[in-house]
């Protein structure tokens, strides 16, 4: 590789170094950014020889650090950014050879182009990359209808931590020679290989939607109306996403343009979406399972989007959750999921233990419902001191994720373990499967080079 693709200069190195959340900040000798799988796995090679750190990075907007090297200097930063071509459509299979890097939504556009959907959709799609949404196995707002990213894949190639490359791309829907190894790189965060490019399935580009922002009492109706939808709208339900009255208040308040597409109050809210292949009919479809949820008492009321504007408006109150809560102050954030049914005890449960340990503190949960996966974020009491709040961070997790585990739930449903969760994955996670992860980790990167500090 020519010194063309490497970053040593303080100034220009300072994106890698730092996340978009900026709770963690790395250093590094130099940021490589190779163009090529094979030049992925000679800088591999040679780090193994060397015994040096490497931290692969795509879009950089994970959430839980994995991307972000540590404070030692010691580890360099290895950037997909280059590796961003499509390499084939394939209609006739549906499916599609992509490089590592390829922006998300140059991904969704390549394969638009020739009339097919892949559904991966998610707030930083604009900037995250495939290789990175498969490193972390990353979720986004149609998991309850297509499955998270690790669903989408069929094959992987994977350069490996001596310098090996795996060449793993595949498009059969069916091959049952032995382990299934792609699916040990998605979601390894980095940890056990570098994805360099992957065959991904497509799906028939969606030509109809039908869009409702449906006002309800509270989390159980939510259930009932998300039971409601799956049995009559089935693969046609993409999106079902719980979001809570301050949301509303928060994007409203803070966000330019967003606007409460409903008169009065209401305790909770459903953002929920039909799609189909078809030209028309998920618009009647989504109309009566809104009427019969009414005369049923499930919903309380509900705003259909009638334009491409109102829906975009709809999705912009949901997608702007997280942005809308950083003007509330500090943010004490949790990503978790539990079975579907247990959902509103947990909140119940969850608002209950808040009132009583934080008092003022402002729950805020929102999120992909549909998946059972609850972004379980407080916002702090207003106007209180954001270090003071902020101190009692790992009191409150620890509260939080004490309700995880007596409802059988998962501390990290969707994003990942990273450098953040480290910790709390040693104390949750079932001894066996950890000692069985650190097993295939010696077995793949005996010398420990890949992402070091991250997840194990
Ligand atoms: O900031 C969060 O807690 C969630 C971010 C993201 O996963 C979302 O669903 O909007
Ligand atoms: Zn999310």
């Amino acid at each position: 590789m020519g010194t063309a693709g490497v970053i040593v200069d303080p100034g220009d190195m300072a994106a890698y170094l730092r996340e978009p959340r900026e709770a963690f900040f790395g250093r590094a000798p130099c940021v490589v950014k190779p163009r090529s799988a094979r030049e992925v796995a000679s800088v591999l090679a040679l780090c193994n020889e060397a015994g040096v750190g490497v931290v692969p990075q795509g879009g950089n907007t994970g959430l839980v650090g994995g991307q972000t090297p540590d404070e030692s200097g010691a580890q360099i930063v290895l950037s997909l950014q280059k590796l961003d071509k499509i390499r084939e459509i394939d209609p006739a299979s549906d499916t599609m050879t992509v490089e590592a890097g390829a922006i998300l939504a140059n991904v969704q556009a390549a394969a638009e182009a020739v009339g097919r959907y892949f559904p991966l959709s998610l707030a930083a799609e604009g900037s995250c990359t495939i290789g990175g949404n498969l490193a972390t196995n990353a979720g986004g707002v149609h998991v309850i209808a297509y499955g998270a990213t690790r669903d989408l894949a069929l094959g992987l190639e994977v350069a490996l931590a001596d310098g090996r490359l795996l060449s793993g791309l595949s498009k059969l829907r069916k091959d049952n020679t032995g382990y299934d190894l792609a699916h040990l790189f998605i979601g390894s965060e980095g940890t056990l290989g570098i994805i360099t490019a992957a065959t991904l399935k497509l799906f028939p580009l969606p030509r109809s939607r039908a869009t409702a922002f449906v006002g309800l009492a509270d989390p159980r109706a939510a259930l009932k109306l998300l039971t409601l939808a799956k049995a009559r709208a089935g693969s046609a339900l993409v999106a079902f996403e719980l979001i809570p009255r301050i949301g509303v208040e928060f994007t409203t308040r803070h966000i330019a343009g967003v606007r409460d597409p409903l008169a009065g109050a209401h305790g909770w809210y459903v953002l929920m979406e039909l799609a189909s292949p078809a030209e028309s009919g998920v618009e009647d479809q989504l109309t009566e399972l809104l009427g019969e949820a009414m005369e049923q008492g499930i919903a309380e009321d509900a705003a259909l989007a009638a334009t491409l504007e109102q829906r975009a408006g709809l999705w912009k109150l949901r997608e702007t959750m997280p942005e809308a809560q950083k003007p509330e102050g500090v943010s004490i954030k949790h990503d978790v999921s539990v079975p579907l049914e247990s959902i509103p005890d947990f909140l119940a449960e969850a608002s209950a233990l808040v009132a009583v340990h934080a008092p003022g503190a402002r729950p805020t949960p929102f999120g992909h419902m549909g998946d059972g996966n609850i972004h379980y974020n407080i916002s702090q009491p207003e106007g209180a001191d954001r270090v003071v709040f902020l101190a009692r961070r790992e009191e409150i997790n620890a509260l939080v994720h004490g309700l995880v585990t007596k409802y059988a739930g998962s501390v990290s449903a969707e994003h990942g373990i990273g450098a953040l969760k480290r910790d709390l994955l040693r104390k949750v996670k079932d001894p066996v499967a950890l000692e069985l992860m650190r097993a295939i980790k010696s077995a793949l990167d005996p010398k420990g080079i890949l992402n070091p500090g991250k997840l194990l």
